[in-house]
């Protein structure tokens, strides 16, 4: 039997962290970006109040009878609303099969407007639109905040990611939930990824541990929520466009015996038509581009979906191999 055990390190212990966003200099935003693309955050800014809401939204979606969820289920990725699930899904080969066990609802986080028309009706009544149009407003705050300050780790220009990302950048929030499992070893939350996106803002429920990262010689750690913190991931668009100076690591989703537990990943990520590649300044003849250029929508999400219920190598598939 596989087992899905984690080293007994924490990844808080292991990068000294969290760091208040304050607080927060250029050069340790870019240290830990350099090393793991993942760290915690508190004093982000957002309110906390916010923060309960936004969980509790998604929650009581989640608590909807299963019929009435299972109107919003498609396998259509093209759908700005949708819930599908990893249930039964396996990972691994024949003798490591491993069965992943969540089910996540995502929806556009903006634009705002066509979200009333699009969501449905039961869950108009949890504030849904009313939070997520806050969220847009103190999240993408935020999340421009810790762009400005990962480009100018970068060095040519204050706000060069941002820029690279386009006019319109796709902005999706994912709520992710995890029901207890009797034997959690024979199961994944959500099984090994990096985020396609350029960067993800994650708040998970508190005192309930699942998300892990890889870190070097193969090792899972735990990233255990942290009170009031929200967990930043520098995706796949950020390591590309840095010319592999940023990393963006695998991690994945354990499930637990007794309680259940959900994430909300709210996902920032380049405009659909924008062509991404390693910026122009960080190349030179020591640095030569790691990546081609590719257009986000056509050849990404191709990648992306292509490599469903794998463990997902799309940035590998962007690489140059000399
Ligand atoms: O539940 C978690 O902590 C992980 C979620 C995640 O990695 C994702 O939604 O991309
Ligand atoms: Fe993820």
């Amino acid at each position: 039997m596989r087992s899905l055990r984690y080293l007994d390190v924490h990844f808080n212990e292991l990068c000294g962290l969290p760091y208040a966003i304050g607080r927060l200099t250029t050069h340790e935003l870019s240290q830990a970006c350099e090393e793991y693309g993942f760290f915690q955050i508190i004093d982000h800014g957002v309110p906390e109040e916010l923060c309960y809401r936004k969980m509790a939204a998604m929650t009581q979606f989640f608590k909807l009878p299963a019929e009435e969820r299972a109107q919003y289920f498609t396998t259509d990725h093209s759908k700005p609303i949708k819930l599908f699930n990893y249930y039964l899904k396996l990972e691994g080969d024949q003798h490591q099969k491993v069965t992943t066990w969540s089910e996540t609802f995502s929806h556009l986080w903006e634009p705002l407007n066509s979200l009333p028309e699009i969501l449905p009706n039961d869950i108009w009544v949890f504030g849904f639109s009313e939070v997520f149009a806050e969220c847009e407003k103190e999240i993408g705050a935020l999340v421009k905040r810790l762009l400005g300050l990962i480009s100018q780790g970068l060095g040519p220009e204050e706000d060069c990611l941002q820029k690279k990302l386009g006019e319109n950048p796709t902005q999706k929030a994912q709520g992710n939930y995890y029901p207890p499992y009797p034997d959690p070893d024979l199961t994944l939350g959500q099984s090994v990824h990096t985020d396609l996106n350029a960067l993800t803002i994650l708040w998970q429920t508190e005192g309930v541990t699942g998300l892990q990262v890889l870190i070097k010689d193969e090792k899972w750690v735990a990233v255990d929520p942290l009170p009031s913190a929200s967990v930043i991931n520098l995706a796949i668009q950020g390591q590309v466009l840095s010319n592999g100076r940023y990393k963006s690591v695998h991690h994945r989703a354990v499930t637990n015996k007794v309680e259940p537990r959900l994430s909300i990943a709210m996902f920032y990520g380049p405009s659909k038509d924008t062509v991404i590649g390693p910026i122009e300044d960080l190349i030179d003849e020591e640095h030569p581009p790691l990546y081609w250029s590719y257009k986000y929508a056509n050849f990404f999400f191709e990648e992306f979906y292509k490599q469903e219920g794998k463990r997902r190598l799309v940035k590998e598939a962007f690489e140059f191999h000399n």
